[in-house]
C-alpha cells in the first residue's frame, strides 16, 4: 500500500534461550494510530527499539519508510540542568537528518512553532527541570517533531500525567496525525485511553495476540494476550463491557 510507512515481518528476538518476541508481523499506514497494549515484560519496549534501531541483533524484516519520530519510555530528566525549554526543543533540529550548521533565525522560528503546536509556547523561556510532568511530555513532543517525522513512536507517554493532561495529550496526538499526515505507535498501560484514542489496537505478549480496529477487539482476544495479567485483563474487561454496553 503506497500510504504504508512501517511494515514489520516475522520479528523474532531472544536473549540466550529465552525468546523475548516471536514471529511479530504488522504494519502502519500514514494517518494510523496504533495503541500497543501487553502485561508487564510482554516486549512491547523490545519491539520499540528493533523498530528504532536499537536492537542489533533480530530475526525478521522491518521497514520504515520515512523518517521516525520516538519518544523513550521515562525520558532522562535532571531538573537543575539549567537548560531552556526552547533549547531542548531545539536539540530535536539536529542529529543524523538535522542540521550541522550554526543556529539561524529561522530555525528559531520554527521552534517556538513547535512549541505553539503543542501548546508550551508561554514556557519557553523557563528551565526545562520546572517543568510539570505533562508540560514536560510535550516538550519531548515538540522535539521529537522537529525533524518533521512520517512516524511518531511514543512508549509508555502518560507516566506522570494526570487523567486530563491524558485526554488533552491524546487529542493532540489525534489532531497531528491528521494534520501532518503521519503514522504514530504508542505503547500504554492506559487500556481506556488506548481504545478511545486509538485506532487500530495490538495486543502483545511475546507473540502478536491480536491486531485489529480497536471496536472490533474482543474479551477472548485480551484474554489470550493478559491471562498472566489478571488485573489488567479484567480492567480490559471491563473497558469493554462499558464501550458496548454489556
Ligand atoms: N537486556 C536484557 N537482558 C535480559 N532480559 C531482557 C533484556 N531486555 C529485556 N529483557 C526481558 O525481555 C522481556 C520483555 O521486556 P520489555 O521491556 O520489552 O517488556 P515490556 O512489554 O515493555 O514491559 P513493561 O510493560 O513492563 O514495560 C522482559 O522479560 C525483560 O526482562
Amino acid at each position: 500500500m503506497e500510504n504504508k510507512i512501517l511494515s514489520v515481518e516475522n520479528l523474532s528476538y531472544r536473549i540466550g534461550s529465552h525468546w523475548i518476541l516471536r514471529d511479530v508481523s504488522f504494519s502502519i499506514s500514514r494517518k494510523e494510530f496504533v495503541g500497543i497494549i501487553g502485561p508487564n515484560g510482554a516486549g512491547k519496549t523490545t519491539l520499540i527499539k528493533a523498530i528504532v534501531g536499537d536492537l542489533e541483533v533480530y530475526s525478521g524484516k522491518i521497514v520504515v519508510s520515512g523518517k521516525i519520530g520516538y519518544l523513550s519510555q521515562n525520558p532522562d530528566r535532571k531538573r537543575d540542568f539549567p537548560i531552556k525549554v526552547r533549547e531542548v526543543a531545539a536539540m530535536g533540529l539536529y542529529g543524523d537528518r538535522g542540521i550541522l550548521r550554526p543556529f539561524r533565525k529561522s530555525d528559531w522560528i520554527r521552534v517556538d512553532d513547535l512549541l505553539r503546536t503543542v501548546g508550551i509556547l508561554d514556557l519557553r523561556d523557563r528551565k526545562a527541570g520546572t517543568l510539570s510532568g505533562g508540560e514536560y511530555q510535550r516538550l519531548m513532543l515538540a522535539r521529537a517533531l522537529a525533524s518533521d517525522p512520517d512516524l511518531l513512536i511514543l512508549d509508555e507517554p502518560e507516566a506522570g500525567v494526570d487523567e486530563m493532561g491524558k485526554a488533552s495529550f491524546y487529542r493532540l496526538l489525534e489532531s497531528l496525525k491528521n494534520e501532518k499526515s503521519i503514522g504514530i505507535l504508542m505503547v500504554s498501560h492506559d487500556i481506556g485511553m488506548v481504545f478511545d484514542a486509538c485506532d487500530t489496537v495490538m495486543c502483545i505478549n511475546k507473540t502478536l495476540h491480536c491486531y485489529n480496529d480497536a471496536d472490533s477487539i474482543t474479551p477472548e482476544e485480551l484474554q489470550s494476550a493478559f491471562s498472566s495479567d489478571l488485573d489488567f485483563f479484567i480492567r480490559s474487561r471491563d473497558h469493554f463491557e462499558r464501550e458496548h454496553h454489556l
